[in-house]
């Protein structure tokens, strides 16, 4: 298996095999051929395309965008499983009720007759798709976009080794079998070789033969795989981007068969632009910790100010995705007609952002801090005010003061009244949550990006203002205020009206904590110095100090004027 960065990668001849043995799509034809080829919307017109994770964030952005830049789609088909009490006809129509389908509703009212929903469940034998599904996928699919994964950085191995790797395994079965294929779209993770601090546009050696552990792991009971995860998974942070890395080499096994791309997008954040700015619908990664610190629940966490925050919003992601599956296809069409023998490979596009337009965590940590104060969210629980510290200790030292103290006052304010406590075990999830992020927030890593700059040069002027994934037009503080309000409008379900009634409440808690902070010092007073002589004197000798500095301060900034 050819999996270094030095394996043949050659782009079906086109590619250009760059010194460090990293392929490049290189400008292809002195970058004339983006303008023969078919525009991605001509190219999509009568396609059939199959989407797993239809109904997750970033599949429901995917489908979107698909109904809306190229009307001319002819059907959506989406692999989705009943949950939850409901079938996967009725969330498929739900999904489509929701606000983000507003734009395409417009343009489109009679959308939802292209999208076909497939009942699939991915951890079942044959993807649990029915013969006839199977039959019907295998003579009409054209193009394959596999989002569905499971992301939870806490999930047990085997569940994501059966979701992650076993599941892409059979899609790829799957494709194998479709008759019209010319695209099989992976999207993967830039974590997914998180282990690494520079990572290429390549796909690394697997952690372990897929085949061996899925072999292994098949007899062992629950309790032993949880006992030997950590030693499995090494140097990588969780079993998501373990299974993550997996997934790629199954992928890479099938590259000679089918016309593969792998997204890496690195922390896909809330939209930058479309279909409106902000658009997000989940807690995952970063959205949860800026909720959090909306609210006033979180006051610290452990980040490294000068790291890298690589985010990327998930507009851009999906619209390089588009743009992806139309370049597989249409390159391979054109190496097929020139009777190209020569083996294929599946090409690599780390979709992130802070290779060319850095923003670090400190600079986030401000803005989403201002942001919050200009658009409080309801009903916070304190003022925002959350400090990201590399520091262990000080960062413990603030979780005492600033999380479990209020919490322990506010659960016993809640006992008194003859409530249920709950701020305790709110802290306790949020604590177990930021501890998993913390690996991501603590470190930055180098990704190579050159596949993502040289695809935006294979398209037209027009392709590349409607799948703009131009991460260098990306401005940070107007996307993370965006960010922040999207997640008051489409998380939390806020009321943009209601604002000035959260900055009243903001006030409140001011003043709350004004009065609260006097009364400590009143007790203090009270309870250690009024007591001893002792204590009064150094008390009398701190406050004459404070006094006598403040003077000397006051007088020489009268005597500079
Ligand atoms: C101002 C400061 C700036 C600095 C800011 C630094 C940000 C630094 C981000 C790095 C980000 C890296 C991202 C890697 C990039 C990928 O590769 S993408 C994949 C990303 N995957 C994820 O983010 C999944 C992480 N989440 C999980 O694994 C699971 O949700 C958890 C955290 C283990 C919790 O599991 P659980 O206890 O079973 O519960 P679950 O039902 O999932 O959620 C429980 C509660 O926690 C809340 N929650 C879930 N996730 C979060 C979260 N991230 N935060 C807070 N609450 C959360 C839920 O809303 C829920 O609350 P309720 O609705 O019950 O009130
Ligand atoms: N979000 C992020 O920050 C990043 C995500 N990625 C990758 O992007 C892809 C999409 O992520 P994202 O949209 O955020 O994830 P979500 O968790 O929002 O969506 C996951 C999707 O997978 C589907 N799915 C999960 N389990 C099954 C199953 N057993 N059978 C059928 N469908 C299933 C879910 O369906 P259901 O609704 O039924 O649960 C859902 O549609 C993933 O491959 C992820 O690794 C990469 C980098 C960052």
């Amino acid at each position: 298996m050819s999996t270094e960065p030095s394996a043949e990668r050659d782009l079906d001849g086109l590619g250009e095999q760059a010194t460090d043995g990293h392929t490049r799509l290189t400008d292809i034809s002195g970058g004339t051929e983006g303008r023969s080829m078919a525009s991605i919307p001509e190219y999509y017109a009568g396609k059939n395309v199959l989407i797993t994770g239809a109904t997750g964030f970033m599949g429901k952005v995917l489908v979107e965008k698909l109904l809306r830049a190229c009307p001319e789609v002819r059907a959506l088909y989406l692999l989705v499983r009943p949950k939850a009490g409901q079938s996967m006809e009725q969330r498929v129509s739900d999904m489509m009720t929701c606000k983000l389908f507003d734009r395409v509703r417009e343009v489109n009212p009679d959308f939802h007759q292209k999208i076909i929903p497939i009942s699939s469940e991915l951890t079942q034998p044959g993807l649990a798709i029915s013969p006839e599904d199977v039959e019907r996928l295998s003579a009409c699919i054209n193009v394959v976009f596999h989002c569905a994964a499971t992301i939870r950085f806490d999930e047990p191995l085997k569940h994501a080794l059966q979701l992650n790797v076993i599941a892409t395994q059979q899609l790829l079965s799957l494709a194998k079998q479709m008759q019209h294929l010319e695209a099989f779209v992976h999207i993967s993770t830039a974590y997914a070789n998180c282990n690494r601090k520079h990572i290429d546009e390549v796909i690394y050696p697997p952690p372990v033969e897929p085949k061996k552990l899925i072999d292994s792991l098949e007899w062992m009971d629950d309790s032993i795989v949880r006992d030997i995860t950590p030693r499995l998974i090494g140097d990588r942070p969780n079993t998501y981007t373990y299974t993550k890395a997996l997934a790629e080499c199954v992928v890479q096994q099938e590259q000679d068969k089918l016309n593969i791309a792998i997204i890496r997008p690195s922390i896909v954040g809330a939209s930058w632009q479309e279909p409106v700015p902000g658009w997000i619908d989940n807690f995952n990664g970063p959205s949860g910790v800026f909720i959090a610190a909306g609210k006033g629940i979180l006051r610290t966490m452990r980040a490294n100010n000068d790291a890298v925050a690589d985010l990327v919003p998930v507009d851009m992601v999906i619209n390089l995705t588009l743009a992806a599956g139309w370049y597989t296809a249409v390159h391979r069409r054109k190496t097929e007609k020139q009777n190209d023998e020569r083996p294929k490979s599946a090409l690599v596009y780390n979709c992130t952002t802070g290779g060319i337009n850095p923003f670090h965590w400190g600079q986030i940590e401000h803005h989403v801090m201002s942001s919050f104060k200009r658009n409080p969210l309801e009903q916070a629980f304190r003022r925002p005010n959350a400090n990201i510290t590399s520091n262990y200790l000080m960062n413990q030292y603030w979780i005492l003061v600033s999380h479990k103290f209020p919490a322990l006052i506010y659960d016993f304010v809640l006992r008194l009244s003859g409530q249920k406590p709950q701020m305790m075990r709110i802290f306790n999830r949020l604590h177990k949550a930021i501890g998993l992020l913390e690996y991501f927030s603590s470190q930055d890593w180098e990704w190579n990006s050159e596949n993502m700059s040289m695809l935006m040069s294979q398209l037209t002027p027009e392709d590349r203002r409607t799948f703009n994934f131009d991460v260098r037009q990306l401005n940070w503080p107007e996307y993370i205020e965006n960010y922040c309000i999207g997640t008051k409008k489409y998380v939390l379900n806020e009321d943009m009206s209601d604002i000035p009634a959260a900055r009243q409440h903001l006030r409140k808690l001011r003043n709350i904590r004004y009065t609260f902070n006097t009364l400590l010092v009143v007790f203090i007073w009270r309870v250690f110095i009024a007591r001893s002589q002792m204590a009064r004197n150094i008390w009398y000798f701190v406050v004459s100090l404070c006094f006598k500095f403040l003077s000397y301060f006051r007088a020489s900034s009268t005597i500079t004027k």
